[in-house]
């Protein structure tokens, strides 16, 4: 095996025999099948009937296909079955102290879980530089032990498995918890989630019991929903883009609340409201939810106040900046009832930022937020595998069946950008043996949370999904992502498919992600080439020539800020300070630049709190 954890199938299939090319799916052109020929391949798949393709899929390893159950659905309620948001967590009782004892039964379901994502080896290549800027200095945290968190928290996270912080959470911790806001922007599966969770809770940990809306005993066998339910009073609210999204931050919020007197909720769009207000009534301290759900909840004061809520926090933020969600997000940050005083802290994280999001963000944070960047903003990094192959428009379905056998059968997240061919994919490598589910906005609740769960088990493992549903998804163990469809400038464009891309090889493992490229997809090429050759990928010939000159450096669009070059200007017109610290802290993990630095790795000395010898680097160059 090579230098990668991609392991490829001993040998790719024989193809020739018994060639039958299929025919085109469309009238092809002339040009198109001019093209086919100078870049792109014909992939001539076996004719074999059914059972045939089910023996060769079987003998490449891959698992049975199974059917969607709607039997199985309606059995267990259809629509009104249990959702995840009814999903347990852990019930404190008034009698306990300031630690509730441990529930080993509860506990296996957090932590024990199979198929929860553990660190992969590859770890020290996102030890990526990182400029922060904020009012104050921050010390960065190595280690959880020595962060100042609360003792509960500390034990929730030696029981996630967690050992040592990554680049984000070294900076995001302190700053929360010296109470600033915060937007903060780190590659793809680099544990922002934890990042925010870990400080946010951590701080309330302490306070709980001043600070939490009275709860009734839900774990009292005489507790009745229809008698004992309260209002819902969060003092966190977390927002993010999708429904899948919701329940994976549901999920890592149960863990770090495990024992505490936190209780999370989560409500989406497509859970029965009668369940979502049973849910709600048990009481809420920790609100994850999708926008909209959360406005109409806003309009049942009975059901809902914001009142007391102290963070918010808004995941995917460039996402949710978007004008589609702009009337959501203005109700979210300030509208209602919720709380206005200066002691609401705001929060915003993504791996992509553009420049645009990154102004319209400023007007939701406080003057003097603090600002940590990982890298550039929408950077990816070296642990993914990017390769981009020339498939003509009517060769794709026969060119992905190919792919799947080329490489050892694994989780496998095939992208496209429409619900339609989402449908047609999935039938058509379905009906040739291959074990695979699809998911898109068009589904039932019931059945998106079954096909994610089909894929998270491996039951099924190939999952075809349209991107946008794919935000922040955090699957252990995908080995391969494939842009069946390049998100083109109408489908996101670079944005989307740094974030597709990132659903494999996260928190150091390594994956693999296949894009096929056409000449539809010209409009984002000189940005994909920029992306392969920063991620030191191979730039295939079609595209050599976008490559930059010898010796030119790459011109990302994004990367520079007017804006913050203004408010360098303008500092520099005042009080003559620059309004607080401005710095490219060092690489991750990087040797000490001097004696006197700590083991943590920071390039400086440990007095410095981690900034880097250049300490006066500007805030422009950081690249805000
Ligand atoms: N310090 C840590 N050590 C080991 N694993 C961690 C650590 N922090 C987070 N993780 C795990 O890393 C995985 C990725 O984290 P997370 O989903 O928060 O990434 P992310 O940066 O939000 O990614 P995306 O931008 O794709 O949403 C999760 O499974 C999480 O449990």
């Amino acid at each position: 095996m090579s230098e990668w954890d991609i392991p490829t199938a001993d040998a790719a299939p024989d193809t020739t025999e018994d060639a039958s090319v299929p025919p085109a799916e469309d009238g092809a052109s002339e040009t198109a099948a001019e093209q086919t020929e100078e870049k792109g391949k014909k992939y001539d798949t076996p004719a074999l009937d059914k059972e045939g393709f089910l023996d060769k899929a079987k003998a490449a390893g891959w698992t049975d296909k199974t059917a969607y159950n709607y039997e199985e659905f309606q059995r267990l309620g259809g629509e009104n079955a249990d959702f995840h948001a009814a999903s347990k967590v852990y019930e404190w009782k008034d009698e306990y102290g300031d630690v509730a004892p441990e529930v080993p039964e509860l506990e296996a379901v957090l932590f024990g879980g199979e198929f929860q994502m553990r660190k992969g080896d590859h770890i020290n290549n996102l030890d990526i530089p990182v400029s922060i800027e904020g009012p104050v200095k921050v010390d960065p945290v190595r280690d959880f032990q020595t962060a100042g968190l609360h003792p509960v928290m500390t034990a929730n996270i030696k029981l996630c498995g967690y050992t040592e912080t990554t680049p984000v959470q070294a900076y995001t911790i302190p700053a929360v918890l010296q109470g600033m806001d915060v937007v903060a922007i780190a590659q793809t599966g680099t544990g922002k989630t934890a990042g925010y969770l870990i400080p946010v809770l951590s701080r309330l940990m302490g306070k709980a019991k001043k600070l939490t809306a009275p709860k009734p005993n839900t774990s009292d066998p005489s507790y009745n929903p229809r008698y004992n339910k309260v209002r819902a009073e969060p003092l966190v609210v977390i927002v993010v883009p999708t429904r899948e999204l919701a329940m994976q931050v549901f999920d890592e919020a149960r863990r770090c609340c495990y024992r505490s007197m936190l209780r999370p909720c989560v409500v989406y769009g497509g859970l029965p409201m009668p369940m979502t207000i049973d849910e709600l009534g048990k009481g809420c301290d920790i609100l994850i939810a999708t926008p909209g759900r959360l406005c109409d909840l806003m309009d049942k004061p009975q059901v809902l106040t914001m009142s007391r809520v102290k963070y918010t926090i808004i995941d995917e933020a460039d996402e949710m900046l978007q004008a589609d969600w702009e009337e959501e997000l203005r109700k979210i940050m300030s509208g209602g009832d919720t709380n206005e005083d200066a002691d609401h802290i705001y929060m915003m994280f993504s791996a992509t930022f553009p420049k645009g999001a990154r102004e319209m963000a400023r007007q939701y944070m406080a003057k003097d937020y603090f600002r940590i960047k990982v890298g550039r903003a929408g950077q990816a990094h070296t642990n993914i595998r990017q390769s981009v192959v020339y498939v003509d428009q009517n060769q794709k379905r026969e060119a992905v069946f190919d792919l799947l056998f080329q490489m050892e059968p694994g989780r496998t997240l095939i992208f496209c950008n429409s619900k339609p061919t989402v449908d047609l994919l999935d039938d058509f490598l379905y009906n040739r043996g291959l074990p695979t589910t699809s998911i898109h906005s068009d589904r039932n609740q019931r059945e998106r949370e079954d096909a994610i769960r089909a894929f998270r088990t491996g039951k099924a493992p190939i999952l075809i999904a349209t991107g946008v549903s794919a935000r922040g998804w955090d699957v252990a163990g995908v080995k391969h992502v494939i842009n069946y469809d390049l998100p083109s400038g109408m489908y996101g464009g670079i944005n989307e498919y740094i974030h597709r891309i990132g659903r494999t090889a996260r928190i150091g493992h390594q994956g693999l992600a296949t894009s096929f490229f056409n000449d539809r997809n010209e409009d984002i090429q000189q940005e994909l080439v920029n992306v392969l050759i920063e991620c030191e990928c191979e730039v295939p010939d079609f595209l050599e020539h976008l490559k930059p000159e010898e010796g030119s450096k790459i011109e990302f669009d994004d990367d520079t800020d007017e804006e913050v070059e203004e408010e360098d200007g303008a500092a520099a017109d005042g009080d003559g300070d620059a309004g607080g610290i401005a710095v490219a802290a060092g690489a991750w993990g990087a040797a000490p630049a001097d004696e006197g630095a700590d083991a943590g790795g920071f390039a400086a000395d440990a007095g410095a709190g981690g900034f880097a010898a250049d300490e006066a680097a500007p805030v422009a160059a950081a690249g805000w």
